[in-house]
């Protein structure tokens, strides 16, 4: 395997599911190299031609707006503020990213779980549970069809896992070892509005910079407006080694997939979780919508004592090198807790209110001085 020094990526690479469902050894091939490459030098990537079908993305597509025009009543029913699992509504601005206020209104959901917590158990067996969607009566098969969307993810997730092992020539096994059986994953489905519909002290930051906190994440967007969605339309942007921020447009029919900070740490950092953030649309704008899939790993599971990876591959990473500048601050805990800990202490921080109520023990640890300051909370 030739090792080049890799720059800075300038642009996002997109892979080609087609590589691997034409079934010609060779495709595969091209694809596990491609899947390489992104995977230890950007972190990010667009999967074009995935085996999700496209009309029903354009099915769910369809009920965000609607979603989102629920009277305020029927959003309130299924607030997050219910939920020790943060499933549910969250008003704009209840979300905070490095201590900075998100611009964003959104909706947790997640696939079917029952929460098997009992009082006495640890804290983290309490983060998955029964998600909380508008009733069908308000918006007849929704619930189904997020269920569908969210079920194609999950194989589709499991998949690129497999493909991962196979692109860093680690024996089978040694990433889905972080899978139980049973496992919740969730998505968001999100609506960042344009500065129009915000006030001057609001600023511009739709989420601010982070790493996400699993092993990977699926992103589907669309700009209502395809004309600003085409070149500049602020949005997902993505934070190189040297620190600069590079778009990631919406690509119809494709999906973004990056690598979040599990996967980073049981690699010793050969696969990179990528920073990244969403800037607030522009003036005369539409609203941007984007749904993100988190594929989850077992909470219990321990991602601090690497797995094997050869050394062909970690000569790729040494010809990368290590430095790196970024705006993140999170989820470094993965370096001694259990991921159920971890990606708590992430959603306390995230959601200081609905910490406060399902968790004062460890809202008070995390916020000694009370409710968050700027600064103190990402
Ligand atoms: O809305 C997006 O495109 C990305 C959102 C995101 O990064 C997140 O919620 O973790
Ligand atoms: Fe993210």
């Amino acid at each position: 395997m030739p090792v080049a020094v890799e720059q800075p990526f300038s642009e996002i690479p997109t892979l080609d599911w087609d590589l691997i469902a034409s079934g010609v050894p060779s495709d595969r091939q091209q694809f596990l190299a491609d899947l390489r490459h992104a995977i230890v030098n950007v972190g990010f990537m667009y999967l074009s031609r995935s085996p999700v079908p496209l009309p029903l993305v354009d099915q769910l597509v369809a009920y965000i707006p609607e979603l989102f025009a629920l009277p305020m009543e029927e959003k309130k029913a299924i607030s997050m503020l219910n939920s020790p699992h943060f499933l549910g509504y969250s008003v704009q601005g209840a979300e905070f990213t490095r201590g900075a206020r998100d611009n964003r209104e959104q909706f947790d959901f997640a696939t079917e779980y029952e929460c098997p917590w009992r009082e006495g158990d640890p804290d983290w067996q309490r983060l998955w549970g029964t998600p909380q969607f508008p009733p069908d009566s308000v918006l007849p098969g929704f619930r189904t069809t997020v269920q569908t969307y969210l079920d194609l993810l999950q194989q589709l997730g499991m998949d690129f896992i497999r493909l991962m092992e196979e692109a860093l020539l680690v024996a089978p096994g040694q990433l889905t070892q972080f899978y139980d059986d049973h496992m919740q994953h969730r998505c968001k489905v999100v609506k960042y509005p344009s500065v129009d519909a915000l006030r001057a002290e609001d600023g511009t930051q739709g989420v601010g910079p982070h790493y996400d906190g699993g092993f990977l994440t699926f992103v589907r967007c669309r700009s209502t407006n395809c004309l600003l969605q085409a070149s500049d339309q602020p949005g997902l942007q993505v934070q190189n080694r040297a620190g600069q921020w590079i778009p990631a447009p919406p690509v119809r029919g494709t999906f973004v997939v990056n690598i979040g900070k599990a996967l980073e740490t049981v690699t010793q950092k050969v696969a990179l979780a990528t920073t990244h953030r969403v800037v607030t649309p522009p003036k005369g704008s539409a609203p941007r919508y984007s749904v993100p899939f988190f594929q989850n790993i077992a909470l219990g599971a321990k991602v601090a004592a690497p797995i094997e990876v050869p050394r062909e591959i970690l000569d790729l990473k040494r010809a990368r090198g290590d430095e790196i500048v970024t705006d993140s601050v999170n989820f470094s805990e993965y370096e001694r807790d259990v991921s159920g800990h971890v990606q708590l202490i992430g959603r306390i921080k995230s959601h200081p209110d609905v910490g406060a109520r399902w968790y004062p023990e460890m809202y008070k640890q995390i916020f000694p001085e009370g409710a968050p300051s700027f600064g103190s909370a990402y």
